[in-house]
């Protein structure tokens, strides 16, 4: 019979790192990516709410573009949070503010050194990642509570894939991947999940040219659990994504009722 006098412990505190510090490429000439609004609201602010708003998050560390760590940190002050309070006060969800790196793996790594030694389980999250919805953060938060190591949400694909590289031989058909492995594909999503020790060993260990943390982790040999991603937390990579991330938007707004 369960000892019932004896409460159990408390789950290691969640900690997020939001790397926000890319140039936004791909969405073309403007402030950086992160900095971009949307419906007037900065895109890291949605993303950092969306974070806050997990009551198992209570710290968010935001990774910035290098010489944009006093606006970013302005923007934390100006922008009331759920539960949040502005960086450097103490209250549910507290913020800090780093400066990032030339990629996003050290943008990565510089905000997880910035985490204080308690948080057992670290989140990354895109900031180019503004809408995903809380239950998806949860789930991920779930997973590693139950013990994965690494979690990442992910969806189905909706296109064939074409494998284009490496070329063929001129005439010889280029390979499609097939339909019963399209089946096994997935796309991957964040926020990522980790226990902390693993996230950090990856960090430390993988070189590899990879697009995100669980690639690194898988590096190492480590298991990544996938569970269900959400289509509202897409990426804002191009400018037809800003036009998508305005109608999920309104429609929140919609059926919010305002
Ligand atoms: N040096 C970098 C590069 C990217 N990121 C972050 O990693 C996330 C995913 O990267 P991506 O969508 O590629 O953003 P950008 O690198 O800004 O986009 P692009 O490749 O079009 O420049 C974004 O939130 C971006 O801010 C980062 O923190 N530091
Ligand atoms: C981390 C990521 O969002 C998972 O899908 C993706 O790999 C980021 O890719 P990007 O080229 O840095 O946008």
């Amino acid at each position: 019979m369960s000892d019932v006098s004896r409460p159990s412990p408390a789950p290691p505190p969640v900690a997020a790192v939001i790397p926000a510090a890319g140039r936004g490429v791909r969405l073309g000439p403007g402030a950086p990516k992160a900095l971009r609004a949307l419906n007037g609201t900065p895109m890291l602010i949605h993303a950092a709410r969306a974070l806050a708003a997990s009551r198992a998050v209570s710290l968010v560390v935001v990774v910035a573009p290098p010489d944009g760590a006093a606006e970013v940190k302005s923007l934390l002050d100006a922008h009331a949070l759920p539960g949040g309070t502005p960086s450097g006060s103490l209250g549910r969800t507290d913020f800090l503010v780093v400066p990032g790196g030339d990629t996003r793996q050290e943008s990565v790594r510089l905000g997880l050194d910035a985490l204080p030694p308690e948080y057992g389980i670290v989140l990354v999250h895109d900031a180019a990642r503004p809408l995903v919805p809380v239950d998806t953060v949860d789930t991920v938060i779930e997973a590693v509570r139950d013990g994965a190591r690494a979690v990442v949400p992910a969806l189905p694909l909706a296109d064939t894939v074409k494998e284009v590289e490496p070329a063929t031989e001129p005439g010889t058909p280029e390979p499609v991947v097939a339909t019963p492995v399209r089946a096994r594909l997935r796309a991957v999503q964040t926020p990522q999940g980790f226990d902390r020790e693993t996230l950090v060993r990856a960090h430390e260990k993988v070189t590899d040219d990879v697009t995100d943390d669980a690639s690194m982790v898988e590096r190492l040999g480590e298991r990544v659990v996938v569970v269900p991603g959400h289509e509202e937390a897409f990426k804002v990579t191009r400018p037809l994504d800003l036009v998508l991330a305005e109608a999920v938007l309104a429609r929140r707004r919609l059926n919010d009722g305002f």
